[in-house]
């Protein structure tokens, strides 16, 4: 049996919480909407926006609402389990920290990559590191704990720095690698167009690069000697257009699990797992590259069909306990916390994101308890009907 994550709720009643601001479990509004006072708003906006006028991201949220839970009774569901096994570590509960390159700015100490796997070490919530971070990624795996976060590869053109990138996360400890597919380019993105601050908050989150060995060896001088050739050279090998043809590389530069991020066609997945990939990872990148999609959760079902057994990774959208209660009854194996943690790390640091994912799990696992689904298992399609 997992931990009695509903038990929050008596330490937020009777304990108190300290350390965090608000005490007590925001709905995703107010956590938004306190974040974007706490944080520069140039990075709020980053965080907060999306592609085009953002209908999708918003229609990633509201696809929830197009399902509801029937409860059912007599089912005696005192005691629940959340436990998931993922390419053999058995995980507290189905959540996992999505990979957000610009975490590393979120936190008021400019460290947000280090305090995200702290919070995973506390929750046992595995972290996806991106590539994209402020801390390089060996001190990010120092970290974690007992609970192995993924490295998240944006994939070189360069393909020596590729696997020089992920020699060091095998060599770190990292329990797999997901390449993001959807981000080789930045998608229409009105606000930051408007800020104009990307290729800034960029810049300064490049360290998994300019301290690469193999990176270094294509520069002419060092970066702390000239720091705006190192992010040009950057620039011309970050977005790699892959196409089928680079899986099998792709697969052979690691024996760790491989995912892939970005699929949401169920042909996609098909090919993908022929072509040796270990697991599937559903997502519209929370709305932020293409606008005028399905919302990632309308595209779940097909995915895990397709999937045909292979672990289904989830995100976009989830926003509360019963959004990850129903991306699990449509199948996920994991679902993934996207904005919600870095509000919650802008707000309070380590505490401040340990309170959102505790604060998910609590209303998780106490949904589960009210509506008789005690286990992962228990929830299927069947447990879910549209909302008319
Ligand atoms: C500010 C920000 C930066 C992101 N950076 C990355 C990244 O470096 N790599 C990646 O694969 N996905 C990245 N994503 C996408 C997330 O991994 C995830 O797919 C998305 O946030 C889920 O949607 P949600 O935030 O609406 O829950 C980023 C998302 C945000 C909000
Ligand atoms: C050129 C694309 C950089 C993307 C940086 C991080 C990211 O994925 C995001 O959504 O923002």
């Amino acid at each position: 049996m997992s931990q009695p994550f509903g038990n929050y709720q008596n330490e937020i009643y009777f304990d108190g919480l300290s350390g965090v601001l608000p005490p007590y479990p925001m709905v995703f509004a107010e956590l938004e909407e306190r974040a974007r006072a706490a944080l520069p708003p140039g990075i709020w906006s980053y965080v907060a926006g999306g592609a085009g006028d953002e209908h999708t991201q918003r229609a990633n949220v509201t696809a929830f609402l197009q399902h509801g839970l029937i409860p059912r009774m007599f089912v005696g569901a005192a005691q629940r389990d959340l436990t998931v096994s993922l390419f053999g570590h058995t995980y507290p509960s189905p959540l996992f920290l999505c990979p957000i390159g610009v975490i590393g700015l979120c936190a008021q100490d400019g460290h947000g990559d280090l305090a995200t796997a702290r919070a995973a070490a506390r929750t046992g919530v595995p972290m996806v590191a991106s590539t994209l971070s402020v801390d390089p990624l060996e001190s990010v795996a120092g970290e974690f704990g007992g609970t192995p976060g993924f490295f998240q590869l944006y994939t070189p053109t360069d393909r020596e720095v590729a696997e020089s990138l992920v020699r060091r996360a095998e060599k770190a400890g990292f329990a797999g690698i997901v390449v993001t597919l959807d981000t080789w380019v930045t998608g229409w993105r009105p606000r930051d167009l408007r800020t104009s601050n990307f290729p800034q908050l960029r810049g300064h989150c490049l360290v998994n690069y300019l301290d690469d060995p193999v990176f270094r060896t294509r520069l002419a001088r060092p970066p702390a000697e000239d720091p705006g050739g190192a992010i040009l050279q950057w620039a011309g090998m970050f977005g790699n257009p892959l196409t089928w043809a680079d899986l099998p590389w792709l697969r052979s530069l690691t024996s760790l699990p491989l995912l892939v991020k970005g699929l949401c066609h169920p042909d996609d997945v098909r090919r993908a797992a022929d072509g040796g990939v270990d697991g599937i990872y559903c997502s519209n990148h929370g709305g932020r590259q293409a606008n005028g999609g399905l919302p990632a959760l309308d595209c779940l079902p097909g995915v895990v069909e397709a999937a045909n057994g292979l672990p289904v990774l989830f995100d976009s959208g989830v926003r509360s306990g019963v959004d990850v209660v129903k991306a699990l009854a449509l199948g996920a194996t994991a679902v993934g916390v996207g904005r919600p943690y870095a509000y919650g790390l802008a707000l309070g640091g380590v505490d401040g994101i340990v309170h959102v994912l505790r604060s998910l799990l609590a209303e998780a696992d106490l949904t589960m308890a009210v509506d008789g689904y005690p286990t992962i298992a228990d929830l299927t399609p069947e447990a879910l009907r549209p909302v008319s």
